[in-house]
C-alpha cells in the first residue's frame, strides 16, 4: 500500500486499495507502457474515485436492506385521483375537504407523486432489448394450455370459439391451419395469459385438428366436458399487443343483435350514443375490443372500429333510398325545399343568424324592440354569405371521440353555452340565471362600430370600436358572431368570452348554433347545453299559458303561431342532426321553472365533478 493511502485509511476503499496493491506487485508482468501503468496507478489512488466507490457501496448496502427501501405503494398518483373523486362531492360542504382537494390538485404535488411512483416501479431502469433466442430452425415449441369450459350457451357463428374460451379461431389462408383469430380481453383465454392471437391449434382434447375446419373444431369444443386442453404452437411473441388506455365517447348507437357485419354476435358489445367506452385493443383494423366505462365486467366485447363505422355510414348514405335522402337533406337544410344555393335555409333561420347573441344583448339593454327585430331581418344576408357553408358540419363523420375526465378548475370556470332553435327560450333562461346570481354569471358585452349615444359607457352597453378595426377583427376570425344594422357592425368577440373565463366568473352565452365550431376549442372548453323544445302540444300550451311573445314577429307584440311552433320543432331536428354529438347536457324547456332548475344543477355538476371532455383539449 502506498504511503498516501496508508495515511488515508478510512477515506480509501479497501477493494480499490487491494487492486492497487496487486497492480504494484505485478507491474513487471503486465505488458503495458509505463505511462499507462502510471495512469492506472494514479487513478486507483485518486480521492474522487474512492469517494465515488463509497457512495456506490452505501447505495448498494441500503438497497440490500429491503425493509428500509421497499415502497409502501407504487400507485400513489392513482390513489390520489381516487381520493379526489371521493372528496369532490364534499368540497362545497367542508372546508377541510376543499383544502385537501386543492392540495392534491396542485401540479407540484402531483408531479412529486408521479416521480415517487416511477421510482417505486423502478421505471428508471434502462429497458434492455430482448435476449435473442437461438432456436433450432426445425424445433418448434409446443405449449399445452388447459382451460375450464364456460357454462355459457353456445349459439355462435360457426367459426367462433368465443362462448367457450373467450377466443375465436379461423383457418390460416396461407397454410390452411387452424389459428387463434382473436382473444377477447378479460375472457378465459386472455386471463390465462397463455393463448395469443396467431397461435396455431394442433390438438384439442387430444384430437388432432390438422385438416379440420373451424366448424369441426367448434364441435369438438361443444362436446367436451369440464376442462379443455389445447396443444398450441406459439405465434411470434413480437405480435403480442398491450392493452390501450384510450377512452372514447360513441357518437352512434351499436346493436350487436342487428348488426349484419359482426363476426360473432356473442362477442359483440352493444352501446348507445353518448356512452363512454374503454378501447382495450385496436389490433384488428375493423373490430376493436372495448369495455363500457365503469362496467365491472372484465370481459371486453367487439365494437366496429372507427374506419369500419365510417365505411358503414358512407355505404348507408350511398345506398339510401331517394325518400330517405330527401329527409336528410330536408333536415340539414331546415326543411326548405327548392331554395337551393345560398338560400336553402328557411326564412326564419335566416332572420336569426349568428348575430342573435348580440341582439339578445341589445334586448337586455332595453334597445327598442322593433329595431332589434329589424336588425335580425336585415343582417341575414351578411351572416349567411359568410357562414352558410359551415352549416353542414358533418364532413368528419361522427363515430368516436377520444375523451378524458376534466376536473373543475375554479379559477377558470368552463363557460355555459346554450344552443337551441330560435324561440325555444335560451335568452329567457340566460336572463333568469343571471338575475338570480349576478355576481356569478356574466355574458359578454357586444362590440359595435356605431358611435356611443348620450349616457352610454364604453365597455358597459357596448365596446365601441371603429368600423375599420372591427372589420379587421372579423376578417381575422376573432368574432363569434356578427352582423350589420343601419350601416353599423355589431358582434360578440371570442376575446370577450375568454376575458370572462379568466376573471373566474361563469360566462353564459346563447349564440347561434353555427358558432359552436368556433367555441369548441381547448382555450374555451365550453359546456354545451342544448335547450330542446317539448312536443308540439306542450310547446304551444306552455307558451300560450305564459303569454310568451313570438320572437318571429318583427314588433315582438303577439304570441307564437302554429307555423312558428312547427318551425321551432323543425329547426330543433336540424340542430340535433348536425350537432347532437357535441351536447354535454340536454334540457327540455317545457316547464320553465324546471328547466331553470336543471340548468342550475348542470352548472353545479360542472363546478364540482370531473366530466368527460375531448382528450384534444388536454394535449
Ligand atoms: N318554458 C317556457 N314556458 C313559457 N314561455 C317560455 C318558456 N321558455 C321561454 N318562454 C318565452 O318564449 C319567448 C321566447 O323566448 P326567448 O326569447 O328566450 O327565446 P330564444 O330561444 O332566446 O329565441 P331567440 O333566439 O329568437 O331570441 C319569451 O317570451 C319567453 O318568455
Amino acid at each position: 500500500m502506498s504511503v498516501a493511502m496508508e495515511q488515508n485509511i478510512g477515506v480509501f476503499d479497501p477493494a480499490l486499495a487491494g487492486l492497487l496493491e496487486s497492480l504494484v506487485g505485478s507491474r513487471d508482468a503486465i505488458s503495458a507502457s509505463k505511462e499507462e501503468l502510471d495512469f492506472l496507478s494514479n487513478l486507483l489512488q485518486s480521492k474522487e474515485l474512492h469517494a465515488l466507490f463509497k457512495v456506490y457501496n452505501t447505495i448498494v448496502d441500503r438497497v440490500r436492506d429491503d425493509r428500509r427501501c421497499s415502497p409502501v405503494l407504487s400507485s400513489s398518483m392513482q390513489t390520489t385521483l381516487d381520493v379526489m373523486e371521493v372528496i369532490l362531492p364534499r368540497i362545497s360542504l367542508s372546508d377541510t375537504s376543499r383544502q385537501l382537494f386543492q392540495l392534491l390538485q396542485n401540479p407540484h404535488i402531483q408531479g412529486l407523486l408521479c416521480a415517487h411512483d416511477a421510482v417505486a416501479q423502478k421505471d428508471y431502469l434502462p429497458r434492455l432489448p430482448d435476449i435473442p433466442q437461438e432456436m433450432d430452425e426445425d424445433e418448434e415449441t409446443i405449449k399445452i394450455v388447459q382451460l375450464v369450459k364456460s357454462t355459457e350457451p353456445l349459439d355462435g357463428e360457426p367459426d367462433s370459439a368465443e362462448p367457450i374460451v373467450g377466443a375465436t379461431i379461423k383457418t390460416d389462408e396461407e397454410n390452411g391451419k387452424i389459428i387463434i383469430a382473436r382473444v377477447m380481453h378479460g375472457g378465459a383465454a386472455d386471463r390465462s395469459g397463455l393463448i395469443n392471437v396467431g397461435d396455431e391449434v394442433c390438438e384439442v382434447n387430444g384430437i388432432n385438428v390438422e385438416g379440420k375446419s373451424p366448424a369441426d373444431v367448434l364441435q369438438i369444443l361443444q362436446h367436451s366436458e369440464g376442462t379443455i386442453t389445447f396443444k398450441l404452437i406459439p405465434a411470434d411473441p413480437k405480435n403480442g399487443s398491450r392493452e390501450s388506455k384510450m377512452k372514447v365517447r360513441a357518437h352512434f348507437d351499436f346493436n350487436t343483435d342487428v348488426d349484419p357485419y359482426i363476426p360473432c354476435k356473442e362477442a359483440g358489445l352493444s352501446f348507445a350514443k353518448g356512452e363512454v367506452l374503454h378501447i382495450v385493443s385496436q389490433d384488428d383494423p375493423y373490430w376493436w375490443q372495448a369495455r363500457k366505462e365503469g362496467d365491472r365486467n372484465m370481459r371486453a366485447g367487439l365494437i366496429p372500429s372507427k374506419a369500419l363505422q365510417e365505411r358503414k355510414i358512407i355505404h348507408e348514405r350511398l345506398s339510401m333510398t331517394d325518400q330517405k335522402k330527401k329527409w336528410v337533406m330536408d333536415t340539414v337544410n331546415g326543411g326548405c325545399i327548392g331554395g337551393g344555393g345560398m338560400t336553402c335555409l328557411p326564412d326564419r333561420s335566416l332572420a336569426k343568424g349568428p348575430l342573435c347573441g348580440s341582439l339578445a344583448a341589445l334586448n337586455d339593454l332595453g334597445e327598442d324592440m322593433a329595431s332589434e327585430c329589424s336588425v335580425r331581418t336585415r343582417v341575414k344576408k351578411v351572416i349567411y354569405d359568410a357562414a352558410e357553408s359551415d352549416d353542414y358540419d358533418r364532413e368528419d363523420i361522427a363515430t368516436y371521440e377520444e375523451v378524458v375526465k376534466l376536473y373543475p378548475r375554479n379559477e377558470f370556470p368552463r363557460p355555459i353555452v346554450l344552443v337551441g332553435p330560435p324561440g325555444v327560450g335560451r335568452n329567457e333562461l340566460k336572463r333568469r340565471i343571471m338575475e338570480l346570481n349576478p355576481d356569478k354569471y356574466h355574458t359578454p358585452v357586444p362590440h359595435t362600430s356605431r358611435s356611443p349615444r348620450p349616457g352610454e359607457v364604453n365597455g358597459k352597453e357596448y365596446n365601441f370600436v371603429s368600423r375599420e378595426l372591427m372589420e379587421e377583427q372579423i376578417a381575422r376570425g376573432e368574432f363569434l358572431e356578427f352582423g350589420e344594422y343601419k350601416g353599423n357592425l355589431y358582434g360578440t368577440s371570442l376575446e370577450s368570452v375568454k376575458s370572462i373565463i379568466r376573471s373566474g366568473l361563469t360566462c353564459i352565452i346563447n349564440p347561434h348554433y353555427q358558432a359552436l365550431k368556433m367555441l369548441r376549442t381547448p382555450d374555451i372548453k365550453p359546456y354545451i347545453v342544448y335547450i330542446k323544445p317539448p312536443v308540439f302540444d306542450i310547446l304551444k300550451s306552455t307558451r300560450n299559458a305564459a303569454f310568451a311573445m313570438s320572437t318571429f314577429d318583427e314588433t315582438n307584440s303577439r304570441g307564437f303561431t302554429d307555423d312558428e311552433f312547427n318551425e321551432i320543432l323543425r329547426s330543433s331536428k336540424r340542430i340535433e342532426f348536425l350537432y347532437d354529438h357535441w351536447f354535454d347536457e340536454v334540457i327540455v324547456n317545457d316547464d320553465f321553472k324546471l328547466a331553470l332548475e336543471q340548468l342550475l344543477e348542470a352548472d353545479h355538476k360542472l363546478k364540482t365533478e370531473p366530466l368527460w371532455a375531448p382528450a384534444a383539449w388536454l394535449q
